[in-house]
């Protein structure tokens, strides 16, 4: 038998597995790198993250993705190329952080990769006949296997579209494992680049769990605090806070298909960009608005679009609690803005719950893989959200 396979199989049977989840996201910002020790699998898994750490992507990396990141028309050569580059440059993230922490590769039994997604297309945005729900991720596992010595496995969103699902969001079986709690109707809402959230019900019915991109998180607003005031985001939501909304650019804004599509959706930066907002501008005479209104506009544009979301699946007579995560969460004006609109709702972090916010979508990540190695497929019994485990593996040798 190949090693790799045995290895494998007694990984499979450890009562407890050491796995790193890596996360980077479409804010760019860095590569997350979670090493959890995780036991059990499906509602049985427990986890406790040992180190976490978010290695700042440099500015050429930066540079690099963004020629090809979200572009409808790109450089075949650049795309390419950066395949193998991000993944060598993951791995040696990942083994710098190790040596950081004291930890020798053979101590860790995988590595979970989400990638950098590149460009996410679902039919529903692309609309073009004949092709399905597509999105793709880059930084080979290959890559990151042989350069760490650790079993790898990565390219999660794949298998969900293969079985009808739209690639996105994946939280939810992360989410579910983790995170469900008898008695307590639950909400994890996280605000990347793109915000999305889960639904945990409080009886534990799998088919009453819900999942859904709502819009941008911090994706535009990161946008123009580049382009306005030349720094990677509105820190504290200082600019924002300067400014007033603008109520005619708001309704444009808000004025697009995908936000009155049916719910579940995913989306991401090839439609919420700054070409967006250029033409809502135009389609509102706005376009003479100071920087600091368009910011304030733009934190108002997410936090009504994540609370429109909410109150989509928020019932009346239920009580909830929100356990918000990722980099929007530290965003003072968001925050606040959702908490006014949903003041029904008990506000919390999901620091509150034993993962740090900022770590938790590559803790999910290590959870997939655990699930991959481990699990069954949690049935959800729905469409759109397979029963399936998912991730590619790549061996060492
Ligand atoms: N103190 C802060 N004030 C305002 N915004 C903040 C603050 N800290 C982080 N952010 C925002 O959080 C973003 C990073 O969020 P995060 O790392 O969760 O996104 P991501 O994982 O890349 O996105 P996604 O989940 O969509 O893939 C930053 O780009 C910034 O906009
Ligand atoms: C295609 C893609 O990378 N989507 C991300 C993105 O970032 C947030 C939101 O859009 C979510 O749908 C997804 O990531 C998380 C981890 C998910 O799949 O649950």
């Amino acid at each position: 038998m190949n090693t790799n396979l045995q290895r494998l199989f007694t990984i499979a049977q450890k009562p407890v597995r050491r796995i790193i989840g890596l996360m980077s996201g479409t804010s760019l910002d860095g590569l997350d790198v979670a090493l959890c020790a995780v036991s059990g699998s499906g509602m049985d898994t427990r986890v406790t993250v040992e180190h976490f750490e978010t290695v700042p992507y440099p500015a050429r990396v930066k540079d690099e993705i963004r020629k090809v990141f979200a572009k409808e028309t790109i450089s075949f050569q650049q795309l390419c190329l950066l395949n193998p580059w991000l993944g060598i440059l993951h791995a040696r993230w990942i083994s710098n952080c190790l040596r950081k922490w004291s930890i020798l590769p053979g101590e860790v039994d995988l590595i979970a990769s989400h990638g950098q997604t590149v460009y996410h297309s679902p039919k529903r945005l692309h609309n073009r006949s004949g092709f399905l729900n597509a999105t793709l991720q880059i930084g080979d596992g290959d890559h990151i296997a042989v350069n760490t010595r650790i079993i790898t496995l990565s390219d999660f969103r794949q298998k969900h579209i293969a079985a009808g699902g739209e690639g996105a969001p994946l939280a939810l079986y992360g989410d579910y494992c983790l995170f469900s709690k008898r008695g307590e109707n639950r909400i994890m809402l996280n605000m990347g680049g793109i915000a999305n959230f889960t639904l945990l019900p409080g009886d534990l019915d799998p088919e009453c769990v819900f999942v859904t991109d709502t819009g941008p998180g911090n994706t535009l607003l990161d946008a123009f605090a580049r382009e306005f005031f030349d720094v990677e985001y509105d820190k504290d939501a200082v600019f924002a806070k300067q400014g007033t909304m603008n109520e005619s650019l708001l309704a444009a804004l808000k004025d697009e298909p995908f936000l009155k599509a049916t719910f579940p959706r995913t989306t991401g930066p090839e439609l919420f960009n700054k070409a967006y907002v250029k033409m809502a501008q135009e389609r509102s005479k706005t376009t003479d608005l100071s920087p600091y209104d368009i910011m304030a506009t733009l934190t108002h544009f997410s936090a009504e679009t994540i609370t429109e979301a909410l109150q989509w699946v928020v019932r009346k007579e239920k009580d909830y609690a929100i356990y918000a995560s990722g980099g929007g969460a530290h965003n003072p004006l968001l925050t606040s803005l959702i908490r006014e609109k949903l003041p029904r709702l008990q506000w919390h972090t999901t620091d509150e719950l034993g993962i740090a916010g900022d770590a938790k979508e590559a803790v999910l990540f290590a959870i997939l893989a655990n699930e991959a190695i481990c699990g069954e497929g949690i049935n959800f019994g729905k469409p759109g959200m397979p029963a399936i485990t998912m991730g590619k593996l790549s061996f060492p040798a």
